[in-house]
């Protein structure tokens, strides 16, 4: 089995590594196995958080000052770092939360892709030129950081929503102290090496790590900290939102989803079902856009469920470092008791388990926080598993009899991150992208898995309506500047 060695992860900041005032650090585990120590990671204190943004806060002029050029040359000897240290980190993530390293190395490629994307980014156009009544006048649009961005990031992808946040707020010109989240943390931290190693200039880039409640808490309400941006949960998201809005700071939200997929009756079954797993249960379901309801046209349902317990039943389970497994453990043992006690409320409320439910505890599963993917049926949208996100390897059938009633269920939910349709017919397609109310819309395709250079984001209760990566990302990390000059 790979391993990489268990160290002391330091906060990092003005350009130094230091522990934290506090002299407290927390022990990280594999949540494959929990007798496999990751590392130690710093419990940060108010304190640490306040240096961290005094030094963000003197590096932000002379970084801006710098040309776009420049920055995105930091930006590509960063991908150039992360890219001869991929094995390194991926190694790393799969062992601190549990995706399995195929998806690991997939996420830290993203991430390099990601890097040199913004990178190319400090040599593109920045306003418009827009006439003005006055023929005697120019008129036209700039664009300047917003000055100091905290960045808040979820342990379900450690790597890449770090750099899709930093890499903007840096080429845009803004400074930067992240909080990782505290069970993807030491992976966190071997991105910033990458950064630190870049040479990027003394405090530009800034890393404390520690419990939400204390560091993320304070960099949302820090009165030099002029924009915020977070990924997590819903509640947590609508938190940091109202803390940054009662002080006037700039805030961007990506939270949760409940992904449906609709398949029509002229639906190809296999592609949908395919698309059902990988959409579903990869990352063991941790991701925002994982599917979790299943609307099927009754014509097909009989035919759809066979088809997917069978490929279910194929699923590979266990430790993501050794080959040929397919899905890992829940990140963490609290993740796993809340996707148990939804599986619960499931039974509770009435829906029919086909597939799954139980928490692996066999010799290969039992020191860590393995769950089966899990599928059940007669699912109606009253149910509590048909409404909250769950984040674990759960899907929900629901079947129906037209589209009309699945497009009806699809968006009888408060949130709107993600769907897809699976259909051979363009009819229903472009009703489906007409009427369908998330942010990413997804035809003859999984839910999940988005491109880093289109916008992301959802409606409803899934962000706070801004959209993140591609050129989308400049809307959030400036302000606009209407300049007339005459
Ligand atoms: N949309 C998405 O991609 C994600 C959604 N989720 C959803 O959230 C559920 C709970 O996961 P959880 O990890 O607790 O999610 P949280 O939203 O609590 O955590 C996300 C980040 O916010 C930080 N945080 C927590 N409280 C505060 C606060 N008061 N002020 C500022 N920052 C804070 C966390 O720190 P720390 O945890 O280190 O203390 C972490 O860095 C999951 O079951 C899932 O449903 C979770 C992760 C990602
Ligand atoms: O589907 C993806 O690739 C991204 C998912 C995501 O952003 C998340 O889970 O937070």
């Amino acid at each position: 089995m790979l391993k990489t060695e268990e160290k002391s992860y330091l906060n990092f900041i003005n350009g130094n590594w230091k522990a934290s005032d506090s002299g407290e650090t927390k022990e990280v585990l594999n949540p494959a196995d929990r007798n496999d120590v990751v590392g130690f990671i710093q419990r940060s204190t108010l304190d640490d958080v306040n240096e961290a943004v005094a030094s963000a806060k003197a590096a932000k002029e002379s970084w801006r000052k710098l040309s776009g050029n420049d920055r995105g040359n930091y930006l590509y000897k960063v991908a150039n770092i992360l890219e001869s240290r991929l094995d390194d980190v991926a190694e790393t993530l799969t062992r601190e939360m549990g995706k399995t390293l195929p998806e690991a190395k997939g996420e830290t490629a993203r991430g390099v892709a990601i890097l040199r994307y913004y990178a190319g980014e400090g040599l593109r156009e920045v306003g418009d030129v827009i006439p003005s009544t006055d023929s005697k006048g120019i008129m036209y649009t700039t664009r300047t950081p917003l000055g100091v961005v905290g960045v808040i990031t979820p342990w379900n992808f450690p790597v890449a929503i770090p750099i899709w946040k930093m890499a903007p707020a840096l080429i845009y010109g803004n400074t930067v102290v992240i909080k990782p989240a505290t069970e993807a943390a030491a992976t966190a931290a071997k991105v910033i090496e990458c950064f630190a190693e870049a040479g990027l200039p003394d405090g530009v880039v800034n890393m404390v790590t520690g419990s939400g409640s204390v560091v993320g808490e304070r960099l949302a309400d820090h009165p030099d900290v002029n924009g915020i941006s977070f990924t997590g949960s819903d509640k947590t998201g609508k938190h940091i939102g109202q803390v940054a809005l009662a002080r006037g700071a700039k805030y961007q939200l990506e939270m949760g989803g409940k992904n449906p997929v609709i398949v029509a009756d002229d639906a190809d079954l296999d592609l949908a079902v395919k698309a059902t797993i990988s959409g579903g249960l990869s990352s063991t379901g941790q991701k925002c856009t994982a599917t979790s309801r299943v609307i099927v046209q009754s014509a097909v349902y009989d035919t759809f469920k066979e088809k997917l317990l069978s490929k279910i039943e194929e699923l590979t389970i266990g430790n993501g470092l050794e080959d040929g497994n397919w899905m890992g453990p829940s990140a963490s043992e609290s993740q796993l008791e809340t996707v148990l006690s939804y599986i619960e409320k499931g039974k509770e409320e009435g829906a029919t388990l086909l597939t799954g439910g139980n928490r692996l505890t066999d010799a290969a599963y039992k020191d860590g926080n393995f769950v089966e993917p899990t599928v059940f049926e007669n699912v109606n949208n009253d149910m509590t598993i048909a409404k909250e996100e769950i984040f674990g390897p759960v899907l929900a059938l629901i079947k129906v009899d037209t589209f009309e009633e699945a497009m009806k269920l699809a968006n009888d939910t408060e949130y709107g991150l993600s769907a897809a349709v699976f259909t051979e017919n363009i009819r229903k397609m472009l009703t489906f992208i007409d009427d369908i109310e998330v942010g990413l819309v997804r035809v003859n395709a999984e839910t999940a898995g988005v491109e880093l250079q289109a916008p992301f984001g959802g409606m409803k209760s899934s962000s706070s309506h801004s959209r993140e990566q591609g050129r989308a990302a400049i809307e959030f990390f400036t302000s606009i500047k209407t300049v007339f000059i005459k």
